[in-house]
């Protein structure tokens, strides 16, 4: 059974998440970061890296994909929070697309880059 991070331990561990793109999920303790890559291939490349990692740590992402983009929420079900998982997760998933864009602005809705055409096309 995970624990919930303590004061202490979100002080110490968040703030270099969120310089990495994650935020606060309102109304829930969880984290959620916006990749945006170049392609629906290297979207699915991370996610099969990303799906190993978490099947490594027995600790599973909540996600979805649209072509390039991948939006994960990570928070810990056994304990309805956050826990030391979380921020692992978080710092595995980090490494493996340290060059990716990331959308830090979670009001905008996600677009697919199939919906972006030419001025008059
Ligand atoms: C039975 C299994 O070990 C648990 O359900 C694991 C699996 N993956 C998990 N993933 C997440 N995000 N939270 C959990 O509490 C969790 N629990």
């Amino acid at each position: 059974m995970a624990d919930l991070l303590s004061e202490a331990e979100r002080d110490a561990a968040l703030p270099a998440l969120g310089d990495n793109g994650w935020a606060a999920v309102p109304d829930r303790d969880a984290i959620r970061k916006i990749w945006k890559f170049k392609n629906f291939s290297e979207a699915w490349g991370f996610m099969n890296r990303a799906a190993l990692q978490a099947e490594k740590l027995n600790h599973h992402p909540e996600w979805s994909n649209v072509y390039n983009v991948v939006d994960v929420t990570l928070t810990t079900h056994d304990c309805d929070g956050l826990s030391a998982l979380d921020v692992t997760l978080a710092k595995r998933l980090d490494a493996l697309a340290p060059g990716a864009e990331v959308q830090r602005d979670h009001g905008e809705p996600v677009v697919c880059l199939c919906k972006i055409h030419a001025k008059g096309a």
